[in-house]
């Protein structure tokens, strides 16, 4: 019995309240980098993880669970260059739910609170911006200031007062004596590289991600330079307000600030209870990048004004509100090295290599550059931490250099002067042109596997068992010292015998390099198609009879394989369809090519240029002798173009702009089926709102699913440029 006394007037091990205390610190520290400098040197989920590590401990020991607890505070206090200025309502932060479990038992405590009250949940997105408190006395803006701790923010009311959107007078005769007007400022994505590119050309530190833009913008000492930056504000509460009654619900306030002229968010809704909020939470968690601002994740507040008083607030966050966090789609990692890559055309692009990270649901370890003025633009050294990106099915990107975290081992990126496969110098292929090219296309290893790659792939024959290893091994084997293909010429006059010998790298298919051994950190290498005894590989055989089975393949197939700069599927369609034999498409003049449907000028002369090369016609010469299809019979109907011949589409919901039948007869007068059921086969799944269960199916068989702006990208430019758009469960 006394033992159990003593054990609880134990105090906190030692060892638990160090913990606490160099927690503390860490969070005050990136807090202060956050807020007062801008420019944070870890992601907002790592910071997120330091404080629920704290609050974590706290639970375990709740007499660390003191008032100046970082887990108790509206972010913290600091001297900043800015006059102080008291909110006259306190600003406070949320708190944070993380998965469908702690949301459910977040709306189960309210529903425990209100017992037998009606109440709403009204659900908006939760945009990553700062947060800014706007007071209007008589309906004239006084005074704009940053949340600070809460109750002291910095007067930032010159900078505000350049923000277009913000009105510097309400709008309407009946407006309040006195109102707190709580938003948030954010910077547009789109904007923000510009922005980096111009502070770096200045010489000055460029943002890592556009919500520092955002603060770093806002909180300049100077208004002017504010003006200059495309800041925009959502409007998302109400602080201290007098001589206005009669507000019920948060809901109805938002459309009578809108009335007064304020930005208010046009996502908004209000539901009924958890499913409601799951809903809310799925959609924009699926469409989060159709948003005009970034969001990083919802909120979730209780509509009627009243009953938020009831429930009321702790010290850090209201009772009667919650934000739901998506996952982080924004990760630190290091920027290890800057390569270069040969593209199917010769262009030489810029990629990062970064240290393995995990974001989004997938390791990333390369991540687009585009090219040489992009990488001085963003302002990132090899060696620098790294903000990396990843956004849905869009390619990870690099947003900026967490620059205070240089040592000044970082060195800046070279754009090479050679094709780092063939050593040719490389060029523009015009004058003007950013983009640098290996001009050596017939046999620059790098350009002809990335060309038969695609000539291998689903776009163009669709080869089975041809892929990237397949294309590297065939055109640049370590042994025999020729490789048995030199051009795609010979391609149909591949035998088993030429293959059993072939020694080559095995690459990884993303990056292009040779994977290496785990164990020994080798590269690794292969007879890629034949086994140990020398015998074909199974693979090897099939792909010699898909091979030859691609010799058949619709004429528009063949010339798609050709790469052709600018004929892609869907020109290539237009071609064949028009011309019917890759001899008449070479007889065709320049102009009859450019005048027919879906060719035009740039693929005219592209064309043109295609056929002029010997090499070129050497190709078309062989693959006619191999067998290959040249022409086609005309069918003799003249139906018009059907760039969307042989795809099956879904439509499902409503669409804004398209009645269901017109977008039945928009699909079909293009050559498309449209079916009433989801399948495998099926090409695309088309959603308006309340799609129901097609979507879920389309989402369960991998089918590409897309809203009413990639119809009309399908509709306008075709599938490919409509796949691009489109969301899938594919990861
Ligand atoms: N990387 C770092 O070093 C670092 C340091 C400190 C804070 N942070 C990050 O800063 C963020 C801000 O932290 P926080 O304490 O303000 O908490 P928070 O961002 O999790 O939530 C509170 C804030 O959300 C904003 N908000 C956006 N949309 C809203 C809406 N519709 N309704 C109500 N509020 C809305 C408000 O400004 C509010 O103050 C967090 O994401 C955190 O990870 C990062
Ligand atoms: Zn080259």
């Amino acid at each position: 019995m006394a033992g159990d006394k003593q054990a609880e007037t134990t105090t906190v091990p030692a060892e638990a309240r160090e913990k606490h205390a160099r927690l503390a610190e860490q969070i005050e520290e990136h807090r202060f980098r956050y807020y007062v400098k801008d420019a944070p040197v870890v992601s907002d989920a790592e910071f997120d993880q330091l404080l629920r590590s704290l609050e974590a401990l706290e639970e375990e020991h709740p007499e660390l669970r003191t008032p100046d607890s970082p887990t108790q505070k509206v972010s913290g206090s600091y001297e900043t260059e800015f006059t102080a200025v008291e909110h006259r309502q306190r600003m406070l932060s949320l708190d944070n739910t993380f998965n469908d479990e702690e949301m459910a038992a977040w709306t189960e405590r309210i529903a425990r609170e209100l017992g037998e009250q009606e109440y709403h949940f009204l659900c908006e997105l939760k945009v990553d911006g700062l947060a800014v408190n706007l007071t209007y006395e008589h309906g004239r803006l006084t005074r704009a200031a940053t949340r600070g701790d809460g109750r002291t923010g910095e007067d930032i009311t010159p900078n505000v007062r350049t923000i277009a959107e913000i009105p510097e007078r309400l709008k309407g005769d009946r407006v309040p004596d006195l109102v707190e007007i709580r938003g948030e400022v954010y910077f547009p994505m789109e904007k923000f590289q510009e922005l980096n590119a111009r502070l770096v050309e200045a010489g000055d530190k460029p943002f890592a991600n556009p919500r520092n833009a955002a603060a770093g913008s806002l909180r300049q000492k100077d208004p002017r330079v504010t003006a200059t930056r495309p800041l925009h504000m959502v409007v998302h509460g109400i602080g201290a307000l007098e001589g206005y009654t009669g507000l019920t619900r948060l809901s109805q306030a938002y459309d009578l600030l809108k009335t007064w002229g304020l930005p208010t968010s046009r996502h908004n809704r209000v539901v009924d209870g958890l499913d409601g909020v799951r809903e809310f939470i799925a959609h924009y968690g699926e469409n989060r990048h159709s948003v005009e601002h970034e969001i990083d994740g919802v909120v979730v507040k209780l509509d009627e004004i009243p009953l938020q008083g009831r429930l009321g607030s702790t010290s850090r966050a209201p009772r009667w509100a919650i934000a739901y966090k998506y996952a982080p789609e924004e990760v630190n990692t290091k920027l290890v090295n800057i390569r270069v890559g040969v593209g199917r055309t010769g262009r030489v692009t810029p990629y990062a290599q970064v240290e393995p990270v995990t974001v989004a649901g997938s390791e990333v370890e390369f991540a687009t550059l585009h090219n040489q003025d992009v990488v001085k633009a963003k302002g990132v050294l090899i060696g620098d931490t790294v903000v990396l990106r990843k956004a849905g099915d869009v390619i990870p990107e690099i947003l900026g250099p967490v620059a205070d975290l240089r040592d000044g081992s970082e060195r800046e990126f070279v754009m090479p002067a050679e094709c780092p496969e063939c050593g040719t110098p490389l060029r523009p292929m015009k004058e003007g042109d950013v983009d640098l090219r290996c001009p050596n296309a017939r046999s620059c290893p790098a350009q002809l596997r990335e060309r038969l790659f695609y000539l291998a792939g689903r776009k163009a024959l669709d080869i089975e068992h041809f892929g990237y290893v397949a294309a590297a091994a065939l055109t640049a084997p370590l042994e025999p010292e020729n490789p048995p293909l030199v051009d795609e010429g010979d391609l149909f006059d591949l035998t088993i015998e030429q293959l059993l010998p072939i020694k080559a790298y095995v690459l990884d298919p993303d990056s292009g390099l040779p994977k290496r051994d785990p164990k020994t950190g080798e590269e690794k290498v292969a007879t890629i198609f034949a086994n140990q005894q020398g015998e074909p590989r199974k693979n090897a055989l099939a792909m010699l009879e898909n091979i030859a089975a691609a010799k058949q393949r619709p004429l528009a197939r063949i010339i798609t394989s050709l790469s052709i700069r600018h004929v892609g599927p869907v020109a290539a369609e237009a071609l064949a369809r028009e011309f019917r034999s890759i001899e008449r498409i070479d007889q065709a003049t320049e102009e009859e090519l450019a005048v027919t449907e879906g060719v035009g000028p740039t693929i005219a002369a592209s064309l043109k240029q295609w056929f002029a090369e010997d090499w070129h016609r050497e190709i078309i010469r062989k693959w006619k002798a191999a067998g290959v299809r040249m022409e086609e019979e005309s069918t003799g109907e003249d139906e018009g173009p059907r760039p969307l011949e042989g795809l099956t589409v879904v439509v499902t919901g409503t669409l804004e702009q398209f009645t269901r039948d017109g977008a039945k007869e928009a699909l079909q007068s293009r050559g498309a089926k449209v079916t009433g059921s989801v399948s495998k086969k099926t090409s695309f799944v088309v959603v308006g709102d309340s799609p129901g269960s097609k979507y879920d199916k389309a989402m369960q068989l991998k089918v590409p699913v897309l809203n009413e702006d990639g119809f009309r990208v399908l509709l306008e430019q075709g599938p490919d440029a409509a796949a691009e758009l489109a969301l899938s469960a594919e990861e």
